[in-house]
């Protein structure tokens, strides 16, 4: 990948490498994200992700290339000043309350802390500010982590997993958050396991996969690139399965029906010869590659190939 939007972006990653002893953990990454996108940052477990993030932060150096967050390098003031990070367990002092933690965290930051306590209400914690936060469900200690993270408005947000163990309502309001925070200008940088999950919820997928970024782009773009088949599953009218199978190949399927698959350029095709057999089909189902397909075509397909 060039970077020519690189001067725009608020993290620019250029071939970043970084190595554990005998281990490399990332390959020569390149990532960019821009003010006010949202990028999914998927892989397997091991696959990097939180490496990626501490070299974004400045807890680890690189083995080689440049990692630039608004224009400074990782854990510089400037950079520190613009980047927040949501760990993947968040651990807070269970003792405080949530206010105290948001005075905390609000102090650590150089920011008033009055300016802080706002954002628990943006998080739908207003009324539980009070109680400790020994009693908090997990639901309400991501969304504390979160409204710590948004403290002093930063303009790129690292959320590791941030949902991992959250119920789908509370996943729900916690990208309605991400979504308003992103309109407003900060770049959102987030881990998971599932493309399920981001779909929709996020401008590009990422997807890194034993430290080489394997994928990077929007969802649609890396379907139409993966070229996964298409299933047609077509039920044959009483015994016309044979006469099917021999005229359009495919694989026979418990005694009434023919399976196909064809590439997606070749659908037309395909429906316009089972039009010309109409009057032998009782009926048929056209699958298309799932989510899940194309992760794992990225994901584990793409290793494949990969050097060690
Ligand atoms: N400090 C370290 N020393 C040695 N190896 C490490 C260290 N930190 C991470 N690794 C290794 O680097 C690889 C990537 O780890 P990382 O935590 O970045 O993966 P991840 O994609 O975040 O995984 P998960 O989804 O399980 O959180 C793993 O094989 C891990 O064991």
């Amino acid at each position: 990948m060039t970077c020519d939007d690189c001067s725009n972006a608020v993290l620019s990653v250029r071939g970043a490498s970084v190595r554990f002893g005998d281990f490399q953990a990332l390959r020569q990454v390149f990532l960019t994200v821009s003010p006010g996108e949202r990028v999914a940052l998927l892989g397997h477990n091991g696959a990097g992700k939180t490496t990626l993030f501490k070299s974004v932060l400045g807890f680890l150096g690189l083995e080689g290339g440049v990692i630039d967050v608004a224009g400074h390098r990782p854990g510089s003031r400037e950079a520190r000043l613009a980047v927040s990070y949501l760990p993947e367990s968040v651990a807070f002092a269970k003792t405080l309350s949530g206010i105290e933690i948001m005075r905390f965290f609000a102090r650590l930051k150089g920011i008033d802390p009055r300016e802080a306590l706002p954002l628990l209400e943006r998080v739908g914690l207003a009324d539980a500010g009070g109680r400790r936060v020994g009693a908090y469900s997990k639901g309400m200690r991501q969304r504390l982590g979160l409204a710590q993270a948004l403290i002093g408005k930063p303009r790129l947000l690292l959320l590791d997993e941030p949902t991992s163990g959250l119920d789908p309502v509370s996943r729900r309001e916690f990208y309605e958050i991400i979504d308003a925070v992103s309109a407003e200008g900060t770049a959102v940088l987030l881990s998971s396991h599932a493309l399920t999950e981001v779909e929709g919820r996020t401008d590009r997928i990422a997807i890194l996969s034993k430290g080489r970024l394997v994928a990077d782009g929007p969802l649609p773009a890396l379907a139409r690139e993966a070229r996964l088949p298409i299933t047609v599953n077509i039920k044959a009218k009483e015994g016309r399965a044979d006469s099917l199978h021999s005229r359009l190949g495919g694989v026979r399927a418990n005694g009434k029906s023919v399976i196909l698959t064809c590439q997606p350029e070749a659908k037309v095709d395909l429906l316009g010869q089972m039009a010309a057999l109409g009057a032998e089909i009782d009926d048929f189902d056209i699958t298309m590659p799932s989510l899940d397909d194309i992760y794992r075509h990225y994901s584990l397909d793409q290793e494949k190939g990969a050097q060690p």
